[in-house]
């Protein structure tokens, strides 16, 4: 004042209203008001104008002042009915009017205090007190506020004129109470109760009283922003002296609005943003001391003033920065009394809670998904957008995690797993199979998919026993008439139809080419017929191909052959049988017995009805909608069509144009032939085919699999050379004695398998029987074939085939068995004692073998010639076919693949010169210590016991 009065003759509007801490505005609506004259905020004040603009306020005070003496000291009285009359409603509407938006009608006192929780509100000056900035208001504000604290407090201030109010808690979800009654502005009193859990949405209920004008209001608010549910109760008479009941803005809340006299409604109990509860001061009230505190009423009807009208999210100082947010057209919220920014002048304050209508802050979609299908490692890139993040979120929170992480840097699945728990996703692996090794899975197939599909028959048997003539005849006997002329193609395969079913064979008669394509891991057969002629019997070959039937654990039906010869006697086969576990049905047994002649084409019919019951009884089916999968029985270079490849579908269907993989090669099916010579477009399962369109030939039994286009299968082909060519640098995976400990006790082998080949049939025999008996640590030898005879390459395949050890007494593996069986891996043991097989079995079982010498073979030479001299013995003038013959090697003399005696060199000549060794390729004279009786043709094996380091 005194400033005013040293300047009265320049007093300008912004001056004196800076000297009452109001903005120039308020000043001159309340000029206007007065009906003195005024431009603007440089307008000059004469001291009439100050005078009555000092009326004014001394008009207001001395209404509060009545009013406080009315009301007493009691907080909250609500009296303010009493009120509404007085001169100050007049000035009420005149303070409200020009800044309609600015001060709301709730003038809510107490939301809680700005600042630290449990501060008294208002940060005037006079602190504790809420003060009445101007005229000795009395306040107590308590709130939580700000920092989430619970606060209760009671304030009752006067504001500006004699308010009272309390506030409630604030900002951070807080929880607070406040009840606060004020006499906002002019001598209003009000009752306000406010707990807010603002922000997150707390709930909060505000009462507060009136304002302005001795109105009398009663706010509840709740808590807003975000989903907070809130009440708001207010009467009051604002401004007018209006009563009413707001709601929140945003939150729900919920609001009565009653009947106000005047402006729009009333007060509402709600307040905007800030506080809990509702009101919302007047500007004169609290102004300067308000600043920081938000409040919330708003009057209903305020006209969008920019200004003020914030949508403060925190109810914090919302003011300023809701300026810059701002849009420029904002929609206030008409609802409830909430918004309202306080005052405006001092908006940083108070004032501030408007709320428009501006949207609500979209809520952020989430969309993160709820799993995730994990392939195999991922970037953080390609986990970001499968999560639905972004990359730098991934990075960041990798950083927590410590680790240092590039957009596309590689996380395994451990990673992916932590970081996707972290956004509460799961994750679903998938890991794909490992294409190339597509031998290795199957497609599982629903029942409802599968169909019944025809039987694969092989044909075994001893030499001569006529698995040919039975193969012939069966294919002639059931060519349909008029397919292709009748001409059958050799494709490997065919197949003939007998009572509306199909049954295809594999023309490629004898256990070679089916154990072959087992030892590739190729099992295309569903039953094994063995041939045996009945004028013969059961022979090597036919016992072989039993052991590898049973190998195989394939069904067997046998044929019983040429029972049109005069001294066929099935019977006798039946009997001799019976040893190999073969029983007929009639004896008792389950194995099917047909009685045949191939040549009279006799009982061939039974034997395909044997064969169709079979596969009836081992329903043998297959998917025949998937793409197709099969195996190579046979392939060539054809000078005309480019490699051809003879493939038996197993699965799926194959058509023409189709991108597939056989073995390391790849193609796309360009033509496609079925034994009959006729063009098919597609083939199902179990249908032999030839095919053209490949760029290499590849191997019998070698995998056959379809894939989506050529690039795929060139891929996947080349994949697996490269596979290929690193398996055969590899560890050997078969089983040897050396390593059968380590591979019983990793699970990997439970019976070891074992072929015998002996030099006569009782030494097989027993070898046989007393190998059976070795049981170590739930291991048993298991004998897949024992025979006589030299270890041929036929055995070498079977124990590939079998992942078997052969056990050579007192035989020798042929040459080509024993090529085979280094290229294969086979572990051939070649022994002349029985218990020291026994010794060495058992001790590789319990691991307990450790031989510390291996035999190894260093050449071997062809006896051409004997001499034979008087007093030195016998020479043997000899080729050395392979290696090398040492003259200090040990050697073994071979007849007919079985050793005839062991010994050491005696004597090695080169001409008549004694020499150290004798090279491959050179003749020399052997003669072997103690023994004689070498004869030509003989083989000399020349070896030395080499010690092996384990
Ligand atoms: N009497 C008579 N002879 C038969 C019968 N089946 C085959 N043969 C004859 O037995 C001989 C051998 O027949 P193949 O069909 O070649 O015998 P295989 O088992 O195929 O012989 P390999 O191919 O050498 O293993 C031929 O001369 C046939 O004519 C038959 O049922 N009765």
């Amino acid at each position: 004042m005194t400033k005013q009065d040293n300047n009265k003759d320049k007093l300008r509007v912004y001056e004196y209203a800076k000297s009452l801490n109001m903005s120039s505005k308020e000043i001159i609506t309340i000029l206007k008001r007065l009906g003195l004259p005024v431009n603007n905020h440089m307008s000059v004040m004469e001291n009439d104008a100050v005078n009555s603009v000092e009326k004014f306020f001394k008009d207001i005070k001395a209404n509060a002042a009545a009013k406080r003496s009315d009301s007493g000291s009691s907080q909250g009285s609500n009296k303010p009915a009493a009120n509404t009359n007085r001169p100050e409603s007049k000035q009420q509407t005149v303070a409200v009017q020009p800044k309609p938006d600015q001060r709301p009608a709730s003038a809510q006192v107490q939301t809680a205090s700005p600042r630290p929780s449990g501060s008294q509100q208002e940060e005037r000056p006079q602190g504790g007190q809420s003060g009445e900035p101007r005229q000795s208001a009395q306040g107590q504000g308590g709130g939580g506020y700000r920092q989430g604290g619970q606060g209760q407090g009671q304030g009752g201030g006067q504001n500006r004129q004699g308010g009272q109010g309390q506030g409630g808690g604030y900002r951070q979800g807080g929880q607070g109470q406040g009840q606060g009654g004020g006499q906002n502005r002019q001598g209003g009193q009000g009752q306000g109760q406010g707990g807010g859990q603002n922000r997150p949405g707390g709930q909060g209920q505000g009462q507060g009283g009136g304002y302005r004008q001795g109105g009398q209001g009663q706010g509840q608010g709740g808590g807003y922003r975000p989903g907070g549910q809130g009440q708001g109760q207010g009467s009051g008479q604002n401004r007018p002296g209006g009563q009413g009941g707001g709601q929140s803005s945003f939150g729900g809340g919920q609001g009565n609005r009653t009947s106000g006299p005047s402006r729009p409604q009333g007060t509402q109990g709600g307040s905007t943003p800030g506080s809990g509860q509702g009101q919302r001061s007047r500007p004169g009230e609290s102004r300067p001391n308000d600043r920081d505190r938000r409040d919330s009423g708003r009057p209903t009807t305020i006209p969008p003033k920019p200004v003020g009208a914030v949508v403060d999210i925190d109810g914090d100082d919302a003011g300023a920065k809701a300026k810059k947010a701002r849009p420029p057209q904002r929609q206030f919220d008409n609802r409830g009394g909430n918004r309202g920014p306080g005052n405006r002048g001092n908006g940083r304050n108070q004032g501030r809670g408007g709320r428009f209508q501006q949207e609500p802050p979209k809520p952020k979609i989430d969309n993160t998904p709820k799993k995730i299908i994990v392939r195999g490692t991922m970037t953080v890139g390609e986990l970001a957008k499968s999560l639905h993040k972004d990359a730098s979120e991934v990075i960041k929170k990798l950083l927590f995690l410590g680790v240092m992480a590039t957009i596309n840097q590689e996380l395994d699945l451990d990673a992916i797993q932590l970081l996707a728990s972290d956004y509460g996703v799961e994750v679903e692996l998938k890991i794909p199979v490992e294409e190339d090794k597509f031998e290795n899975f199957e497609e599982k197939d629903d029942d409802e998919d599968l169909q019944e599909r025809p039987p694969v028959v092989t044909i075994m048997g001893h030499v001569d026993h006529g698995k040919t003539t039975l193969l012939d005849a069966i294919r002639k006997t059931n060519v349909t008439e008029g397919e292709a002329g009748g001409i059958t193609q050799h494709i490997g395969a065919y197949q003939v139809e007998t009572n509306g079913k199909k049954i295809t064979f594999l023309d490629t008669p004898g256990h070679e080419a089916f154990t072959s394509m087992r030892a590739r891991g190729a099992q295309v057969t569903d039953i094994t017929i063995i041939v045996v002629a009945a004028d013969d019997g059961v022979m090597p070959q036919t016992i072989e191909a039993i052991a590898h039937a049973k190998a195989a654990k394939v069904p067997i039906i046998v044929a019983v052959n040429k029972i049109d010869k005069p001294d066929a006697n099935p019977d006798h086969i039946k009997q001799e049988l019976t040893a190999y576990e073969l029983v007929p049905e009639e004896w008792g047994g389950d194995t099917i017995f047909c009685n045949i002649s191939a040549k009279q084409r006799i009982g061939l019919e039974n034997l395909l009805d044997m064969i169709l019951l079979v596969s009836e009884v081992q329903e043998f089916k297959a998917n025949p909608n998937k793409r197709a999968r099969g195996t190579v029985i046979e392939a060539e270079l054809d000078k005309g069509k480019g490699p051809v490849a003879r493939v038996l579908i197993q699965h799926g269907t194959l058509k023409v144009g189709d991108s597939f993989v056989a073995g390391v090669h790849f193609g796309r099916v360009r033509a496609m032939v079925n034994d009959k010579g006729k063009k098919l477009k597609e083939a199902g399962p179990s249908t032999p085919v030839e095919i053209t369109g490949m760029t290499e030939v590849p191997q019998a039994g070698d995998p056959f699999l379809v894939f989506e286009d050529e690039r795929k299968a060139r891929a996947i082909a080349e994949k697996r050379a490269i596979t290929l060519r690193q398996s055969e640098m590899g560890a050997n995976s078969r089983v040897t004695l050396d390593d059968l400990y380590k591979q019983i006790k990793e699970g990997e082998v439970k019976d070891l398998n074992v072929i015998i080949k002996a030099d006569v049939q009782g030494s097989a025999e027993a070898l046989k029987g007393s190998l059976e008996k070795i049981d170590v640590e739930g291991a048993r030898v298991k004998i897949l074939l024992s025979g006589v005879g030299a270890v041929t390459e036929s055995d070498v395949i079977l124990a590939s085939a079998s992942n078997a050890i052969i056990i050579g007494f007192n035989v020798r593996p042929e040459p080509q068995a024993k090529n085979t069986a280094d290229q294969e891996k086979v572990d051939i043991r070649l022994h002349s004692i029985i218990y020291k097989v026994m010794e060495e079995i058992e001790s590789a079982m319990k691991g307990l073998l450790d031989p510390t010498y291996k035999e190894v073979v260093i050449g071997q030479a062809e006896v051409r010639n004997i001499f034979k001299v008087s007093k030195v013995g016998t020479i043997a003038g000899c080729m050395v076919t392979s290696g090398k013959i040492n003259r200090n090697a040990e050697l073994r003399v071979i007849r007919g693949g079985i050793v005839v005696f062991t010994g050491k060199v005696d004597s090695l000549k080169r001409f008549k010169d004694d020499v150290k060794e004798v090279a491959q390729g050179y003749e020399c004279g052997i003669s072997v210590e103690k023994f004689n009786d070498i004869k030509e043709g003989d083989t000399i094996e020349a070896f030395v016991m080499e010690t092996v380091e384990r």
